[in-house]
């Protein structure tokens, strides 16, 4: 096999970055630290072919480039690797870099498996609840956005200068079509899970399901909570393989480590559920962690702040709250409900989670992007749909259906969405109040506008002045916002809270325990527009 990688001469130049020292290599790219004048100044630059490969090599090189450089494109989540730039290199007098993808990301200091290199054998990593909520929610986005990562590994997971975690490498990544997605036989043996040895590889590759994420997560959670102890015995990668494959077959019972904690002991249980359609139910979103609870899991979360900078990638850290909590539809759920409590821990709070094993999350598309999903809520398409004859004006409803029908929550309804923007703006595509920073039809302010984007009109552009754009980032947000105070354990009028929180922030919302008295009349506005178009 030729050396997939790239060279790259220090000092070469590549979308206004000088590049630098080189970080590590992968087995299909480079990745080099870089430098630049914009913000952030120092990123890392990743390289993706296309030297010295064969024939087959280079179709699969392809492929795992068009992964990364779709997916990059459009993942933008606070627990996802940020990518500024996608460019391919034009350059014949570097034969070896010609051609090359190189992506510019934001630059992290290590990954967790850099972690686990330095960790005490049956000891947790520090901060290892954190970190597993913070990997849980960018994986959680992920499944709500119709993509499976198909390649979740602790050297996947990087961390920031700051210590957040965050999901990379998104060259396995797949976009759903219904039940799954396919990407080339390229898993890492270690993290597949059994079925995946003997899916058959078709012309665009192999099957992959959301539950091998799930799988992965199980994995790289036990590895967190006893210093990098796989759960399937081996010497080798292989012989683990097999160990879980002959698991799978019922030959041999899962024998989870005895340093794994007992409150891990069932959600890890879950995600290596044998049976690939029990593994599919397991709610990685009741994992993340509520406001008030008790338990081990802590997170973080996207807070929308509306005054002042505006800064929504302001993060609340919310440590020790909540133990992992796992749910699932029929079976499953009881079984979780028995271990949590037998482990001590209350039982999730959050909505019950789709019966077809999808998972909740602020944008939910089970689709390929541009074809709406059907709510894996079970809510049919017209629940809370927009009156013929009411104000809502005919241009705005199909982006209004559009963002209700992303979402899995049955709150989040076209009316909803339509009364909070007769509330925000009067369906003024043009409204503007630049005392506050705020603007369009759905009132974003334009720096957290950039952390919550959709294309909703897939044109390439996300420009929250396009109303669009502006209503499907929307309906991402507030379906987030729902999902947030559900797993807060809120669960009355959740509507109002979510009116509440889209003008203030989640944070203000549970900080109040309901709708703070200062935006009181605004929500009243909204559950009056709200009760008009009947819903
Ligand atoms: N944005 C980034 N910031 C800092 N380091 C990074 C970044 N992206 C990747 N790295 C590091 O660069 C190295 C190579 O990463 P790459 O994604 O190419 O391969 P890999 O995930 O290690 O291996 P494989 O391609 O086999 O999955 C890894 O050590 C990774 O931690």
């Amino acid at each position: 096999m030729g050396d997939p990688r790239c060279p790259v001469p220090p000092g070469y130049r590549v979308a206004g970055y000088r590049i630098g020292d080189q970080i590590g290599a992968g087995a299909w790219g480079s990745v080099y630290a870089a430098h630049g004048t914009g913000e952030p100044r120092e990123v890392a630059v990743k390289f993706l072919g296309p030297a010295r490969l064969s024939p087959g090599q280079r179709r699969t090189m392809a492929q795992i480039a068009r992964s990364e450089t779709r997916f990059s494109r459009r993942a933008d989540h606070p627990h996802l690797i940020r990518t500024l730039a996608v460019v391919t290199v034009d350059d014949p007098a570097h034969q070896e870099l010609d051609g090359a993808v190189a992506l510019v990301m934001e630059r992290a200091a290590r990954s967790l498996q850099d972690v686990l290199a330095a960790a005490r054998p049956r000891t947790a990593v520090p901060d290892a609840d954190r970190l597993l909520a913070e990997v849980c929610a960018g994986l959680t986005h992920m499944h709500a956005a119709g993509w499976v990562h198909g390649d979740l590994k602790p050297g996947n997971v990087l961390l920031m200068p700051d210590g957040t975690a965050k999901l990379a490498d998104f060259g396995l990544t797949a976009e759903l079509e219904g039940t799954h997605a396919y990407a080339p036989p390229l898993g890492s043996p270690d993290h597949v899970p059994p079925e995946w040895w003997s899916e058959r590889t078709g012309a665009r590759g192999v099957a992959l399901r959301p539950s091998a994420d799930v799988w992965a997560f199980g994995v790289l959670t036990h590895q967190l909570l006893t210093g990098g102890l796989h759960p399937f015995l081996g010497a080798t990668a292989r012989a683990r393989a097999l160990a879980a494959q002959a698991y799978a077959r019922g030959a041999a019972p899962l024998r989870l480590d005895d340093a794994l904690p007992q409150r891990w002991r069932p959600v890890v249980a879950a995600c290596l559920a044998a049976d690939r359609e029990e593994r599919a139910r397991v709610d990685l979103a009741a994992l993340l962690p509520p406001a008030g609870g008790r338990g081990g899991l802590g997170g973080r979360g996207g807070q929308r702040s509306r005054g002042g900078s505006g800064d929504r990638r302001a993060v609340a850290t919310r440590r020790g709250q909540r133990v992992g909590a796992v749910a699932g539809a029929g079976g499953l759920a009881a079984v979780a409900a028995v271990l949590l409590a037998l482990a001590g821990a209350p039982e999730p709070t959050s909505a019950p989670p789709a019966a077809d094993g999808s998972t909740p999350g602020p944008a939910v598309t089970a689709q390929p992007a541009g074809r709406p999903a059907v709510p894996s809520s079970g809510r049919p398409p017209s629940a809370g749909a927009i009156p013929a004859g009411s104000d809502v004006p005919a241009a705005l409803r199909g982006p209004i259906e559009d963002a209700a029908r992303r979402c899995p929550e049955p709150e989040i309804t076209p009316v909803l969405i339509a009364a909070v923007l007769k509330a925000e703006s009067g369906f003024d595509p043009q409204a503007a109040r630049p005392e506050s920073g705020e603007y369009g039809v759905a009132m974003w302010t334009p720096s957290v506008f950039n952390a919550w984007a959709q294309d909703g009109d897939h044109d390439g552009v996300k420009d929250y002045m396009d109303p669009a754009d502006a209503i499907v980032s929307m309906g991402n947000y507030v379906c987030w916002l729902d999902q947030q105070f559900k797993h807060r354990g809120f669960t009355a009028d959740l509507p109002a809270l979510v009116a509440a929180g889209y003008r203030t922030s989640d944070k203000t919302v549970a900080e109040a325990g309901g709708v703070p008295e200062r935006v009181r009349p605004h929500v009243t506005k909204v559950l009056g527009y709200l009760a008009e178009y009947g819903g």
